[in-house]
This record gives structure tokens, sequence and C-alpha cells, in this order.
């Protein structure tokens, strides 16, 4: 059975070219305003340009509008997006594109039908298949060390194949490479390269330094 309402495959184009263009996908919490802008500057120079800020904290609206416009080469998401409401506020904000940690149908069909592509959160096989009706073949799979980690995904290409994940949730520099090594994973989420420690103490050197190391082992 499938939807009356279905994704453009070119949704699923664009959500290929963001997930393609880097191996590693930052999640970021910004819990000052003014870490913004040095925050995301210290990962795109330590080589990752596709920042997902999530929409968890007061000035989350404010630090994409901010990093957006002092960083126009960087492809920024929205993450945390539990609510039709939170994703009209991505739409009007104009991210690239938007994460949610899991996924209704109502937030399956609003993402069918919008301009800014859904990369949907899943964490079993029956939510991948409700977003499949839509027309859905990219996904987010979390938390994904919890539920089972790359052993768990590795069964989900068996019946579907054509399903393409971005795990996150307890990836980290070392386990990434059992992700990558999977036909069915475009690339990993994770914030381990912006740890709150390091951000409270505004140390974006420390930031690059950990962005670098993450990009060198894996290039795309
Ligand atoms: O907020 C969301 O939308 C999430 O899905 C959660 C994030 O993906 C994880 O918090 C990142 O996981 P860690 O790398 O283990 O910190």
């Amino acid at each position: 059975m499938s939807s009356a309402i279905q994704l453009p495959q070119a949704q699923t184009d664009r959500l290929d070219a963001i997930c393609r263009s880097g191996a590693i996908i930052p999640v970021l919490v910004i819990e000052r305003l003014d870490h913004a802008v040095p925050l995301a500057k210290a990962l795109v120079e330590g080589g990752l340009n596709v920042l997902e800020i999530t929409l968890r904290t007061d000035c989350a609206v404010d630090a994409i509008k901010r990093i957006r416009e002092a960083l126009p080469e960087a492809i920024v998401g929205a993450g945390t997006v539990l609510s039709l409401a939170q994703y009209r506020i991505a739409e009007e904000i104009g991210v690239d594109f938007v994460v949610t940690p899991g996924t209704t149908p109502a937030l399956y069909e609003y993402g069918a039908e919008s301009e800014v592509p859904l990369l949907p959160g899943t964490a079993t096989v029956s939510e991948v298949v409700t977003g499949w009706e839509y027309g859905y073949r990219r996904f987010k799979f979390f938390p994904a060390e919890a539920n089972g980690g790359a052993k768990a995904l590795k069964s989900f290409g068996g019946p579907l194949p054509e399903a393409l994940f971005c795990p996150t949730g307890g990836v980290t520099v070392d386990n990434a490479a059992d992700y990558l090594a999977l036909p069915n994973v475009m690339c990993v989420g994770g914030s381990w390269m912006a740890p709150k420690s390091l951000i409270d103490s505004e140390d974006w050197a420390g930031i690059t330094r950990l962005t670098r190391e993450a990009t060198e082992r894996y290039p795309r």
C-alpha cells in the first residue's frame, strides 16, 4: 500500500547531495547565540560544511539565521524537529534540510509536500516502512548505538536494500568506521567533534582539531 501523497524523487536527490557531500554531519546544540558563528566556523575549517543545528535551545532559530548569514557556503539543517509548527519555522528561516529524531505520519506527509527536504528519524523497520509508503528512501537511524548499531542497520538492508541511512546517536570517531563500511549508510551524524565542554570553554581550535581528525580519517 502506498499513500496518495508521495515524496518527489527530486527531494531524495537533494538529500543524497547533502548526505554525500561529507561522511559526517555534525549535530550541534547551541546554548549561547554568540557561540553560533565561531562554532560553525570551527567545523567548516575542520572540513565539515553540512551542519545540523538542533532546535532544542531557545537561541537555535537565531543561531541558524546568524550562521547562514556569516557562512553562506555552509549547508545548514534544523534538527530535533518534533512538530509541524517547528517544520514551518525551519522553512521560514530558509534551512537547507530538516531532521527529525522520530517521525509521525503527519511529519512524513508534511515533508513530502515541503520545499525543504526531510531526513526522517526512524528506529525500527516498521517506521522505515511507514516512510516508504510516502515515497521516502533516505532516513536517519536514531539512536543508532542503543538500537543495535551497525549490526541492526546491516539487517535492515535485507528487506529494504534501497533505503539508505544516516545513523546518529552514540556514533564516535572510532565506531563510525563500522557504519560507513555498510552499503546502506550514506553518512553518519554525531556530536563528538563539538562536545559541550569545548563549546562552553570556547575552545574553537580544539573543535577544529577534532573535526579535522574525523575528516582526515573519513574523507568523502
Ligand atoms: O536531537 C536530535 O534530533 C537527535 O536526533 C539527537 C542527536 O542526533 C544526538 O543527540 C546526537 O547524538 P550523539 O552524537 O550521541 O550526541
